[in-house]
């Protein structure tokens, strides 16, 4: 068990009055618990390796089945989970498969299968647009690396918008699950940059997750690299430009533990051996290479 704070980026300061931006991704704190205070942990999870993140698509809201290494993931994540005696009252995860069949596992291998599960199209992974169902390394070879980046990691740059007469957007506009919202020509995305993702997810999290943890639950969420990567940039303060180096690794879970205003006082601190998480870290980050 590590905080991604110490070995890359982090160290050990104590607690300031108030949390500055974070600039650099080496700002990133891991806070030292000086004093006994309220405080609530929360463990979040990136679902394990979906089929269409070992093909290296673009998947967004297309609903990718978990590979079978990605099930190995989430049981290992399960596993490391109960050696660690957590425990969960509650369980949020988003609409698709690959995330909701993470935490099944995950729940399983805890024997915690009793755990209240919800779900919400706002812990969804951000929406692709139309470079949903293209290879990464191939839209770099087309479109050049940078621009690639820029569609994967910028904060405010969306990628392309979905149209009516992509492969993909019947199966999404139309699909069940989203007959109670988001409605298409309102709030339905046709494409996401990670700023958009936040506005939708932060709601979620203000106003349905932390109302949890304020009650004293003790609370899991599994969702996906974006959806976490805003509730990451929004937890830590993060910047912008920092946020575009920031890559979560799928299956390994990460725990924050929060003061009584639910700010960082340790921040995603990995429930995994560093050196896998940092060679997981830059898989992730090489997928948007020409190779
Ligand atoms: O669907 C996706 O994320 P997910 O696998 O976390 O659900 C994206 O394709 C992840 O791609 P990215 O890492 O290029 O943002």
């Amino acid at each position: 068990m590590f905080s991604y704070i110490t070995r890359f980026f982090f160290k050990t300061m104590e607690i300031p009055s108030k949390l500055s931006t974070i600039k650099h991704i080496s700002q990133i704190r891991h806070y030292t618990l000086t004093k006994s205070a309220t405080n609530y942990k929360i463990v979040m999870v990136r679902h394990g390796e979906s089929d269409w993140n070992r093909k290296n698509l673009f998947c967004g809201w297309f609903d990718s089945e978990l590979s079978p290494k990605g099930a190995e993931e989430a049981a290992t994540a399960g596993k490391t989970l109960k050696r660690g005696n957590y425990e969960f009252d509650v369980a949020y995860t988003s609409v698709l498969k690959r995330a909701q069949d993470t935490l099944c596992i995950i729940l399983n291998e805890l024997e915690q299968t009793d755990v209240p599960v919800h779900t919400s199209w706002r812990l969804n992974e951000r929406h692709y647009g139309s470079l949903t169902g293209l290879n990464k390394s191939e839209t770099a070879a087309k479109y050049g690396e940078e621009q690639v980046k820029v569609w994967r990691r910028s904060f405010d740059t969306p990628p392309p918008s979905m149209h009516a007469d992509h492969p993909y957007y019947d199966r999404i506009v139309n699909d069940s699950r989203y007959a109670d919202g988001p409605c298409v020509g309102r709030n339905f995305p046709m494409f996401e940059s990670l700023k958009l993702t936040i506005e939708r997810t932060l709601p979620y999290w203000d106003h349905v997750i932390v109302p949890q943890m304020r009650l004293g639950k003790r609370v899991v969420i599994v969702a996906h690299g974006n959806s976490l990567r805003g509730i990451v940039k929004y937890l830590d303060n993060i910047t912008d430009e920092t946020i575009m180096n920031l890559n979560l690794p799928t299956g390994i879970p990460f725990e924050y533990t929060l003061d009584e205003n639910f700010k960082p006082l340790v921040s995603m601190k990995f429930l995994g051996d560093e050196e896998t998480v940092k060679k997981a870290m830059d898989a992730i980050a090489a997928q948007g290479k020409t190779k």
